[in-house]
């Protein structure tokens, strides 16, 4: 049988990878898909590196349309990210016939409602288990394997970078921008790493997540994003100090009244499994129906464990060439005349239990008068702990609290700080139990 004609675009950290694996394990890539699978062409805009990361035997050329076009590829590979080039070239290939593996997360969360709607029209496919969570199955996994539950939510640790970054801080008391750097050079971080730390890129995973858990559009625009590049190690500490571990959260949650969708660092306590994943690691809890809880970890960033992801969705578009488009699995994992626009919730409705940091002056009535305006926003106190008085005689309050709509907590801050004997701003965060 012909061999199965690949089209790179891109030979960077994953593109160099997917050329690694595609050639290492070429034997048992073509043992699984029943026929020899090889990469054609490639098209990168530093050609010398390139040709080291390929070999000699591959075509290379500098303008990536030049792939789209060829009559002789089969499935074109889109490793460049961003979502300008890459989309022209995505819908390029589409509108060419061509089926598409891509890793680029950012490009699916914003325009993938319409490169879906393109690829149906055109009977192609699109494959991106590279986008969400590295080299987990985590696409596999929602669309196929637990096609039979109601999902219920969603909670992931997926922006390698940013665990990355809060691992070494918490364990070697690293400084934040020297572990980005180290994120940078290990190939982690995204080409803008603003997009890792301020919990855009996890964003972008959680949307195409939802979008398969709940059979809803892709909705990134409505995502809430808050990141860890404002995080406090006292924060940490105290975290700690009280039991848990701050990770950067990905959550979403089908509710009565809509879905939650949010990124944004969260307390876990540290006898879950998932507060213990460190490093580049991710790691997915799905809640279904059926199922109940289930857990997926691996590495969530990085050249093989990225390629893995990539080779596995070349091995399965192969396998599904010949397959009535009808048969294959739906991009979003529902039909696609069956999604449904259920709302997403404004964070300020958001149910979460919440830890506060106040600054307040050591003096008499001020702790009363802090758990008063707590008592009347209907929010209720699991825990309290005042770290010790500095020689300003001001002290520091910490309190956990029970579960509780955000906007009350909102309303409790804003009349917290107000108060004469509270210095500055109200740190909060929210805390994430995960077992409901
Ligand atoms: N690095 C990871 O661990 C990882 C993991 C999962 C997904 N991703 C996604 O994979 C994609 C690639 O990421 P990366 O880390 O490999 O990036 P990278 O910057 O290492 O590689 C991108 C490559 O594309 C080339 N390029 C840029 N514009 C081009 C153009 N117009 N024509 C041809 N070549 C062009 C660059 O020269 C570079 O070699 C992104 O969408 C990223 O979000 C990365
Ligand atoms: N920059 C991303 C790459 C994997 O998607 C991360 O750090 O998780
Ligand atoms: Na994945």
């Amino acid at each position: 049988m012909k061999p199965i004609n690949i089209g790179l675009m891109g030979v960077g950290t994953v593109g160099g990878g997917t050329a690694t694996v595609l050639k290492r394990n070429a034997e048992e890539i073509s043992r699984r898909a029943g026929r020899e699978i090889r990469l054609f062409i490639a098209a990168n805009r530093d050609l010398a590196k390139a040709r080291e990361a390929v070999g000699p035997d591959v075509t290379l050329v500098d303008d990536a349309m030049q792939v789209v076009q060829h009559p002789e590829v089969d499935i074109v590979v889109e490793l460049i990210g961003g979502d300008t080039v890459a989309k022209s070239l995505v819908l390029q290939a589409i509108a060419n016939g061509k089926h598409v593996v891509t890793a680029n997360k950012k490009l699916l969360a914003v325009h993938g409602n319409e490169i879906f709607a393109r690829a149906q029209e055109k009977g192609v496919m699109v494959a991106f288990e590279a986008a969400v969570a590295g080299g987990i199955p985590i696409i596999k996994a929602l669309r196929e394997g637990l096609s039979a539950n109601r999902i219920e939510w969603i909670a992931g640790i997926i922006n390698g970078t940013s665990n990355f970054i809060l691992t070494e801080m918490r364990e070697k008391g690293a400084s934040f921008s020297d572990v980005l750097s180290e994120a940078q050079r290990l190939g982690y971080a995204e080409a803008d790493p603003t997009f890792d730390v301020e919990g855009h890129d996890a964003g972008h995973k959680l949307s195409i997540m939802a979008a398969i858990a709940f059979g809803i559009p892709m909705q990134f625009d409505k995502c809430y994003l808050e990141g860890i590049s404002k995080l406090d190690g006292r924060d940490i500490r105290y975290a700690e100090e009280l039991g848990y571990r701050v990770k950067l959260l990905g959550l979403t949650r089908r509710t009565e009244h809509g879905i939650e969708l949010r990124v944004h660092p969260a307390l876990i306590p540290e006898r879950q499994l998932i507060a213990n994943v460190n490093g580049v690691m991710n790691a997915v809890y799905v809640k279904g129906d059926a199922i109940g809880p289930t857990l997926y970890y691996g590495a969530g960033a990085g050249a093989l464990p990225t390629a893995s992801a990539v080779v596995a969705d070349i091995v399965d578009v192969t396998r599904l060439l010949t397959a009535d488009p009808e048969h294959r699995v739906p991009h979003l994992a529902f039909q696609p005349n069956q999604l449904k626009d259920l709302p997403i919730l404004p964070i300020e409705e958001i149910t979460s239990s919440y830890y506060l940091r106040i600054g307040a002056a050591d003096r008499a009535g001020v702790l009363a008068n802090i758990t008063r305006l707590l008592a009347e926003n209907g929010i209720s106190i699991e825990a309290l702990i005042q770290k010790g008085s500095t020689s300003d005689s001001s002290a520091e309050i910490v309190i956990l609290t029970h579960r509780v709509k955000e906007k009350h907590v909102n309303a409790a801050i804003g009349a917290i700080e107000a108060l004469d004997s509270v210095v500055g701003k109200v740190v909060r965060l929210r805390m994430e139990e995960l077992n409901d």
